[in-house]
């Protein structure tokens, strides 16, 4: 149901300017038709270090399996405009239309203005593991992007252009550890893991644990499962990417449900999500010029997003 496509003739391995872009448009294509599909697409030999998706995991449960009153000295603040740190259980509610809240704990980190929210006095590597990490994907959603540009027929710098921030201040681009805690406490009626929701910003990579749960929902279609592929990130659009294409390509609804095998509710579940939105005063025109959608700053969308959610 959703492609897995090979990316290694633009795998992280390779350097940018040893790739000839002739041998990139198959790949372009491949990207772009799984994201009028199904929004979602897999993707394989992407290059992003095996060591490095396995540190950060290893960290995150680390820091999430402390008690609360210590994660809550490096909580995001209640600031919706400021979006680091930690996220409590309980704490959001992706589809505002179910009874409960979602049963979810997140960490927020960005590259830049999050001295405060760092647990480096408990955990001394927090730092250089999370943006580490946050450069290898900041790599690897420039050239999805670049992919992008080739297969909408557009200049082929446009999005980079877009998002030259990534890492800097003026870039809301986030990298979000999630954690799914063991459901020993019970669950409240229509409480799900992750509620349903599409994503934010332009691209989102994600990359799951083998436990499983998370659903994506296809246009005129039911919830098909987005299974745990090995080494492979899961890359899906976001709402902005979508009214910026004027619809020419389609953010996909997902959700976590709580799994219904008792052994895997008593598990913990793990996820990392980089959401990448444009610089904060890049205007949101529809590429098409259709004026389909109003233009919108892109940090004024974001804020507009965010306002609902927390
Ligand atoms: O944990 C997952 O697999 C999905 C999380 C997600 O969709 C989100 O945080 O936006
Ligand atoms: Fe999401």
């Amino acid at each position: 149901m959703i492609p897995v496509v090979d990316f290694t003739t633009y795998g992280l391995e390779l350097k940018r300017e040893e790739v000839d872009p002739n041998t990139l448009k198959l790949l372009a294509d491949q990207i772009c038709d799984a994201f009028k599909d199904v929004g979602f697409v897999y993707l394989k030999h992407h290059g992003i270090t095996k060591s490095f998706i396995d540190n950060i995991f290893s960290i995150s449960k680390d820091f999430f399996e402390k008690p609360v009153d210590v994660k809550q000295r490096y909580a995001r603040s209640l600031d919706v405009t400021n979006n680091h740190g930690w996220v409590a259980l309980e704490r959001e509610k992706l589809n505002p239309e179910r009874p409960a809240a979602d049963l979810k704990e997140a960490y927020n980190f960005q590259l830049v203005d999050n001295k405060q929210s760092l647990p480096l006095d408990i955990l001394p590597d927090f730092h250089s593991v999370f943006s580490g990490f946050y450069m290898q994907c900041q790599e690897l959603a420039y050239r999805v992007m670049d992919l992008m540009c080739m297969g909408l027929d557009i200049n082929k710098d446009y999005f980079r252009e877009c998002h030259h921030l990534i890492g800097k201040k003026g870039n809301p681009t986030t990298l979000r550890s999630l954690y799914y805690p063991p459901l020993t406490n019970g669950v409240k009626p229509g409480q799900v893991r992750c509620g349903e929701h599409s994503d934010y910003g332009t691209v989102t990579l994600l990359f799951q644990d083998d436990i499983g749960g998370l659903e994506v929902k296809p246009s005129n279609r039911d919830y098909v499962p987005a299974v745990p592929i090995q080494d492979t990130v899961l890359v899906n659009l976001g709402d902005l990417m979508q009214r910026w294409t004027a619809d020419q390509l389609g953010a996909t609804k997902h959700r976590v449900l709580i799994p219904e095998e008792e052994l895997k509710r008593n598990q913990g579940r793990q996820s990392l999500a980089f959401f990448v939105h444009p610089d904060d005063h890049v205007m949101i025109e529809c590429l098409d010029k259709s004026n389909k959608y109003e233009p919108i700053s892109s940090i004024d969308y974001l804020n507009m997003r965010f306002s609902v959610t927390y």
